[in-house]
Order: structure tokens, then C-alpha cells, then sequence
């Protein structure tokens, strides 16, 4: 194709784009105004409606620029899809599905350039956008071996040798991470103070880790002072490195905290619930303390504000009845009331509640003690569900998700694959490096998985070496070829201690159900040992 042929191609599909893009919110508007209704009524009719239209924009938005949004039309559509087969979802899921509808206009940011991005996993991709990351390193050999395991944790690298050539690129586009080596010229170093100045040239400071091969207090202080959220001295362990990464991402990307408001006064519970949801938080109000027992029961809260003075009840009786059932102990209990009296607060936080936070309040208070009580309360319940090394489900969590996955399969008759996946030679690793080394080990894989699998898929530590993955919905073609994938990449990840590197393999076996016949588990770990007794860093699958 001639240059200008090209050019006029690229015109009208800009062209295009845009009209695209100009009759998007009308369209949003109509799907938005179909989910306001499904709040009150479930008419199939309306719901085959809202699931023609998500077809169409699932299919539509990524072509012309909008993948994020195409992404969430597909999820919703999904969802749609299970609402009509077998009926309503509870209160939480069909309240997030309705607000969801109405919100997918946010996925409406800028359109991305469509054109020679890489194509996600087809059968079994991803469910998350490619997170970029800016490699500034002179040493090729070095940035070569950092991009190569970005990518196979499926990260988006772009590799300059120095800042300067960087710079014009992250005021452009920014980079969700920013590796740089820190260099010095004599005495002058290039890396954090340059960072430093570019920080102030952005709105929200950049995410920057930095490497060098200086170990010393001065470099460390303005690293921290360019904003640095990692600092790696060389021989690089690229597998650190990407802990970090995965770490901030697992943080900014954790689900949002669940608030339920229990007070009488409806505006200022509105209020409340509209400031804590600026903040990304997910409220529901009670005004009626006989309510509370649904709401906690549907709505599963991480944090419950009472009031005090309630119409039915005393705020701390409410407590103490929420206390009277075991499963709720997670839960942080605040109460958020006008009373000042030290006394009747002191009385309060005795019997049941664990905090007191006056009204009025102002709206940083209100998010700042809400988000801190959240936070709690959810690290207390990821030490009961998750293992602390790698964050994953624990043996029991896992076994029961199988449970749960091969019965929502057999309802919708649908396939659910279980892969077990198993280090090669693990005792090895840690005789030879330590097990401290094999704790990093450990890690990366589980990370690994973490990045490749779906977000409505679920991965346990299932023992030491030993991990399960439950991928509903895959069938046992796309199973095996995620998992060689990711298998693949995992064999291609370098470790280093002290200086000598080396590469660990996995083996996986796969079983896959489409209704509850037999053991999955113990099929898929039947394959696991055909894989090792075969020769390990393969897969195997099995019924
Ligand atoms: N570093 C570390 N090692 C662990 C952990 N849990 C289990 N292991 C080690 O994992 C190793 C598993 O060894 P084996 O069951 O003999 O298996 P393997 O050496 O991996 O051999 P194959 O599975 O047959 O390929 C043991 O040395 C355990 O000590 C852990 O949390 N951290």
C-alpha cells in the first residue's frame, strides 16, 4: 500500500473512530437507563435487550479504540448471560451489576492506538489491560534479561538506553512503572535527581523503581526523595524486582472496601455513602436497624458504621448482635455518632463496637478512618483465607472453591478445567540456594499465575511446592495451552544468587469437568504425576 493510500486509510478510520466515539455516551445513556430498571423488576425481555446491546459494544469498543471498555461490556455481558439462565443473582452481585451498568462510562477514557498491540491469550487471555513499563538501562545485556521477564508476567516493555530519551515518551504516555539505573557522571548522579525534577512535571507522581550498583545512604535518600517505590542494588534479582511491581499492582488493583451505614438520618447517611464512594469505596445504607441481619448477610461489609441513637435500638446492641455470629468477626465495627459524652462512648466501645468517630465529621476524616478500619479488617481476613507467603488461597479455601466451581459448571453445563501445578526438582533448588531462595521461588510462580489467569479463576497454595488453579469456563484445549504458557515462561525466568543464575521448571496436570463425574482433583493429580514421570517441565492431561 502506497504512503498515501495508507494516510487516507488511517483518515477514515480516525474518522470513524470518532463517530464512534461521539455516539458512545447516547448508547451508554440507553444501557444505563435499562440497568435503573432492573433494580426494580426482572424482565427478561429487558435483560435479553441489555445483553444484545453488551454483545455489540463487547464487539464493538475494542475496534475502535476503547478495549477497557469492550472488556467490562463483556463481563457485563456475561453476567447478563448467567442472570438469564439461571435466574436473578443475590442482592450484592445484582446490585454490582446494575451499578456497574450505569458506570461503564468511566471506561471511556482516552482511545488507545488499536494498531500492533499484541493480541492477549485467545482461548483463556487475561481478563486485565497489559500494564506498561519503561526500562531506562545502558547495560543491553542487562535490560535485554529485565525485559524478557517483564514480558513473560505479561507486562508491556519499552527499552531506552538513557533518560533524556525516555523523558519525551513518559509526558506522552505514561508508564504504569519506571525502571531507571541509576548513573553517575563523576561525582554527579543522573538517576533520581533528573526523576525528581520529572516528577514535578506530572500530576500524579510516577511509579519508579530504581537500580543501581550504589548501596549507600546519600543515592537511597534521593531515590526516596524522587519517589522511589523500590531500590535494587546489582547483580540484579529480576525476581525481586517483579515482586515489587506485582506488590504495588496487587495493591491498587484489590477489590473495593465494603461499608455499611446504619443511621437513621437518611440525608446525612446519603452523604456519607456518596463521600465514601468518591473515595471507591463500595456503601450500602440501613436506615432501619431491623435490616441490618439481610445487609450483612447479602452485602458481606468490612466495615459496619452504627449510629448510636437508633429508632429500634442502642447502636452498641446492634454491636454486640452482629458479635453473637462467629462469621462476622472480621468485620470492624465503628461507631459513627454525635454523642460526646466520654462516658456513654467509653460504655459503647465496651459493649461490642471498637471505635468511636464524632459527627460531625469532616469528609477526609470520615474516608481516612474508614479506609484505615477497612484496611485492617481485611488483612485479618486475607491471614485466616490466604497463605502468607505467596497471598494465595490456602489448601482448604482452594479445595472448597473446587467445589464450588464444579457446581456452578454442572448448573450451567458447562466445563471447568483444575490444574496442579508442581515445581521440578524443588528440593534441589533449596539445598543448592537455600531456602530462603526457594521461598523467591515460590513466589514467582505464584505471581506468574496470578498475572496469566483470569479474574473469576482462583489459584491456591495447595502445599509446599504445590498449587491449584481453577479455571471456569475453560475447556481442556485452552487449559493446556495456558498452562503451557505459562509453564514456558516460568522455565524461561532466570534466578540469581550471588551471581550464578538458574532457571527452575514446573510440571502441571489438568482434568476437566463438565459435570460433577469423579474426582477432579485427584484426576488432575493423576496427570501431574504422568507429567513427572514422564520427565517433568511438560503437562499432562488427564479425564
Ligand atoms: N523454600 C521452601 N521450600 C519448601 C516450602 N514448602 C515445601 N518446600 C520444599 O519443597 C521440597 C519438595 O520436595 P519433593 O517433594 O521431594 O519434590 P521435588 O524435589 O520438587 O521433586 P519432584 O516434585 O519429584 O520434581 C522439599 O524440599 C520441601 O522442603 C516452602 O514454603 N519454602
Amino acid at each position: 500500500m502506497s504512503r498515501d493510500s495508507k494516510k487516507s486509510v488511517l483518515e477514515k478510520l480516525a474518522k470513524l473512530r470518532a463517530e464512534y466515539g461521539a455516539h458512545l455516551p447516547v448508547e451508554l445513556a440507553k444501557i444505563a437507563g435499562d440497568a435503573s430498571k432492573l433494580s426494580e423488576i426482572d424482565d427478561a425481555k429487558l435483560l435479553q435487550e441489555l445483553h444484545r446491546r453488551l454483545h455489540k459494544l463487547a464487539g464493538s469498543a475494542g475496534s475502535f479504540g476503547f478495549p477497557n471498555l469492550s472488556q467490562r461490556a463483556r463481563e457485563l455481558e456475561l453476567a447478563i448471560q448467567e442472570w438469564l439462565n439461571v435466574g436473578a443473582p443475590d442482592a450484592i452481585t445484582r446490585s454490582q451489576i446494575i451499578s456497574n451498568l450505569a458506570n461503564l462510562e468511566s471506561g471511556i477514557a482516552e482511545p488507545t492506538d488499536t494498531h500492533g498491540r499484541p493480541e492477549g491469550h485467545s482461548a483463556h487471555g487475561p481478563d486485565k489491560r497489559r500494564n506498561t513499563v519503561y526500562v531506562v538501562e545502558d547495560d543491553h545485556h542487562l535490560a535485554r534479561e529485565v525485559e524478557a521477564a517483564l514480558i513473560s508476567f505479561g507486562y508491556d516493555v519499552h527499552h531506552f538506553d538513557q533518560l533524556k530519551d525516555a523523558e519525551s515518551a513518559i509526558l506522552s504516555r505514561r508508564p504504569d512503572f519506571l525502571i531507571v539505573d541509576v548513573v553517575f557522571e563523576g561525582e554527579q548522579e543522573l538517576g533520581p535527581q533528573s526523576i525528581a525534577r520529572l516528577q514535578g512535571a506530572v500530576d500524579d507522581p510516577l511509579s519508579v523503581i530504581f537500580i543501581s550498583s550504589h548501596d549507600d545512604f546519600e543515592t537511597y535518600l534521593s531515590a526516596v526523595r524522587a519517589g522511589a517505590i523500590g531500590y535494587f542494588v546489582k547483580p540484579l534479582d529480576i525476581a525481586e524486582v517483579i515482586d515489587c511491581l506485582e506488590s504495588h499492582l496487587n495493591l491498587s488493583q484489590s477489590a473495593s472496601y465494603r461499608v455499611l451505614i446504619v443511621d437513621d438520618d437518611e440525608l446525612l447517611a446519603r452523604h456519607y455513602k456518596l463521600v465514601l464512594e468518591a473515595a471507591g469505596m463500595m456503601v450500602e445504607v440501613v436506615n432501619d436497624p431491623r435490616q441490618v441481619l439481610t445487609a450483612m448477610d447479602s452485602f458481606h461489609p468490612e466495615v459496619v458504621l452504627l449510629d448510636l441513637n437508633l429508632p429500634t435500638c442502642r447502636g452498641y446492641e446492634l454491636a454486640q448482635l452482629i458479635r453473637l455470629n462467629p462469621a462476622w468477626l472480621r468485620v470492624a465495627i465503628a461507631y459513627l455518632s454525635s454523642e460526646q459524652d466520654e462516658q456513654a462512648q467509653a460504655f459503647a466501645i465496651r459493649h461490642g463496637g471498637e471505635d468511636f468517630l464524632t459527627k460531625p465529621i469532616s469528609d477526609l476524616r470520615l474516608v481516612s478512618a474508614v479506609s484505615v478500619r477497612a484496611a485492617r479488617a481485611r488483612q485479618l481476613s486475607d491471614a485466616i483465607d490466604r497463605d502468607s507467603l505467596t497471598g494465595l488461597l490456602k489448601h482448604s479455601r482452594i479445595k472448597e472453591q473446587v467445589n464450588i466451581e464444579l457446581q456452578r459448571a454442572a448448573r450451567q453445563n458447562k466445563p471447568v478445567s483444575v490444574a496442579m501445578i508442581d515445581l521440578d526438582h524443588f528440593k534441589k533448588v533449596n539445598d543448592t540456594y537455600g531456602h530462603p531462595v526457594g521461598d523467591k521461588v515460590i513466589r514467582a510462580l505464584s505471581q506468574l499465575l496470578r498475572q496469566r489467569l483470569r479474574k473469576t479463576d482462583s489459584i491456591g497454595r495447595y502445599g509446599g511446592e504445590e498449587f491449584v488453579a481453577v479455571l471456569p469456563e475453560c475447556d481442556q484445549d485452552s487449559a493446556v495451552t495456558l498452562l503451557e504458557g505459562i509453564r514456558e515462561s516460568f522455565a524461561a525466568l532466570g534466578f540469581s544468587v550471588d551471581n550464578k543464575s538458574f532457571n527452575v521448571t514446573l510440571s502441571a496436570g489438568i482434568a476437566t469437568a463438565i459435570s460433577q463425574s469423579g474426582d477432579v482433583l485427584e484426576a488432575a493429580d493423576k496427570a501431574l504425576y504422568q507429567a513427572k514421570s514422564s520427565g517433568r517441565n511438560r503437562v499432562a492431561a488427564g479425564k
